[in-house]
């Protein structure tokens, strides 16, 4: 019997424990919730911010997270000798945003990128000639391949990056198709000689990843990123 009583009260005083530890974890939620409204927005965090690009694609997909930012295209020299598509757009993103900041104050936030396709051999950027843009899209008709954005993050001396790969399937695409194509001027300004958003969509049997990316700027990512590192400032 007093074994009985024994369990009895062991299990009401687990019960009791148990819901002092709901309690706190429901007061730690609403703290923290709490907390998370009296933050500033990005926007309000980084009232400056320039977006060291040319790129359209990437004003427009900045203006997605809320920013009106400033565009101060760059006019750093992009020739390297990097093989790995992950480091070389890292460096270049950083080489943009780097020489763009000379011409702002230390209390602005500068963006910039740079995208890249990996065929899994050859890293293939905008095309020079519309043979090059040939050349490229014939490669890569009916296979995969992946395209690198490389993002970089700067204010003042503090600095983030990071690289985002999105894989792209692709039909396979004929003389004439390739031909057409070219002609509509569309891939001329594209990494890969390919632009997924606009009529070339038609030849993407599928994508893996963030779509976002593939166009130049990896907001998913980039929103993560700037919350963290506004935390380390
Ligand atoms: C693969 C692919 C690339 N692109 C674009 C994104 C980039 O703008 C471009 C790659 O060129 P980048 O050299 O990365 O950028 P950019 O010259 O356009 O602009 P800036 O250097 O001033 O920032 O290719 C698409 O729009 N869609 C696609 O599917």
């Amino acid at each position: 019997m007093d074994k009985e009583m024994d369990m009895e009260m062991d299990k009401e005083m687990d019960r009791e424990e148990l819901e002092e530890l709901e309690a706190l974890l429901r007061k730690k939620k609403e703290k923290e919730s709490e907390e998370e409204w009296k933050k500033p927005s990005l926007q309000e965090s980084f009232p400056k911010l320039v977006l060291a690009s040319g790129s359209p694609r990437r004003i427009e997909l900045l203006k997605l997270l809320g920013f009106s930012p400033t565009v101060y295209p760059s006019g750093a020299d992009e020739s390297s000798a990097e093989k790995d598509p992950a480091l070389l757009t890292q460096r270049l993103a950083f080489l943009k945003a780097e020489e763009v900041q000379r011409h702002f104050d230390s209390e602005t936030l500068l963006i910039a990128a740079d995208t890249v396709v990996f065929d899994g051999e050859k890293i293939l950027g905008k095309p020079k000639t519309e043979e090059d843009a040939y050349a490229m899209l014939s490669g890569l008709s009916g296979k995969v391949n992946w395209v690198y954005t490389g993002v970089c993050i700067l204010y003042g001396e503090k600095k983030m990056g990071f690289c985002e790969k999105t894989t792209v399937y692709l039909s396979k695409m004929s003389d004439r198709e390739i031909r057409e194509y070219i002609a509509s001027g569309d891939p001329m300004d594209k990494a890969g000689a390919y632009g997924v958003q606009g009529p070339f969509a038609r030849f993407v049997k599928g994508i893996e990843g963030d779509f976002c990316n593939a166009i130049g700027l990896p907001i998913a990512r980039l929103y993560q990123a700037l919350k963290r590192f506004r935390e380390e400032l």
